[in-house]
């Protein structure tokens, strides 16, 4: 099975290229003012206008007001967008662009039904739950808690690092797989031997 690889967090135009060249499918942009790898729309949008064709450009919201979201998109008919705190699937919707939409794994979190719910949903994401911390945790969670019956491409998160991501993709066989602090140098810079490792890794799988 092919895995695809997003890396999360891009920040600079460098860290998209080398990512890009390393076989990367889709790279991921926070739109979130808390995070330490926030980027502003202006910064995204002039670094995927300069990605080579083929690359997925992610765009990452926290609860985001409509007018963020509204000035990220209007950079490029290129974006993805990814929900990742408590919108509804009308919200996630309201764009009429194809959305991903994480769901933070808690042991009580009825996966199917979520599924269900973001029926309109491209992919379901599966992230690390951490209390107070949306996203980017660097924690894995029990990967026994995922159906295999899931109706949507299933993006797994949340802790993979170049150590765990091929019994990551042997175990869970995702469609894709997701990292940012397992491939970062510091926060909102990535490492380009990490990230080309964790690449093959996962596309080794
Ligand atoms: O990266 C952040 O700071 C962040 C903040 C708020 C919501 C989501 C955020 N990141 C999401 C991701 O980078 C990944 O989709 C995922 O959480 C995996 O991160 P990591 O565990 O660091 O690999």
């Amino acid at each position: 099975m092919n895995c695809r690889v997003k890396i999360c967090g891009i920040t600079n135009l460098d860290d998209a290229m080398q990512a890009s060249n390393a076989g990367a499918d889709a790279l991921g942009f926070v739109f979130y003012e808390k995070s330490p790898r926030y980027v502003t729309p202006k910064t995204a949008n002039d670094i995927i206008a300069q990605l080579p064709p083929f690359i997925t450009p992610v765009a990452l919201f926290v609860d985001a007001d409509d007018q963020l979201v509204q000035s990220v998109i209007a950079g490029s008919p290129r974006w993805v967008l990814q929900f990742h705190g408590e919108e509804s699937p009308e919200q996630c919707l309201q764009y009429g662009q194809p959305y991903f939409k994480a769901i933070r794994m808690k042991s009580d979190v009825d996966l199917l039904l979520e599924a269900e719910r973001y029926d309109t949903a491209t992919a379901i994401l599966l992230d690390a739950y951490k209390p107070g911390v949306p996203g980017g945790t660097g924690e894995t969670f029990d990967w026994h808690l995922i159906p295999s019956n899931l109706p949507k491409p299933l993006i797994l998160a949340g802790g993979l690092t170049v150590e765990n991501i091929h019994h990551a993709v042997a175990s869970v066989q995702p469609y894709a797989v997701d990292v940012s602090g397992g491939v970062e140098k510091e926060k909102g810079k990535k490492d380009p031997l990490k990230v080309t490792q964790f690449i093959n890794g996962a596309k080794r799988g």
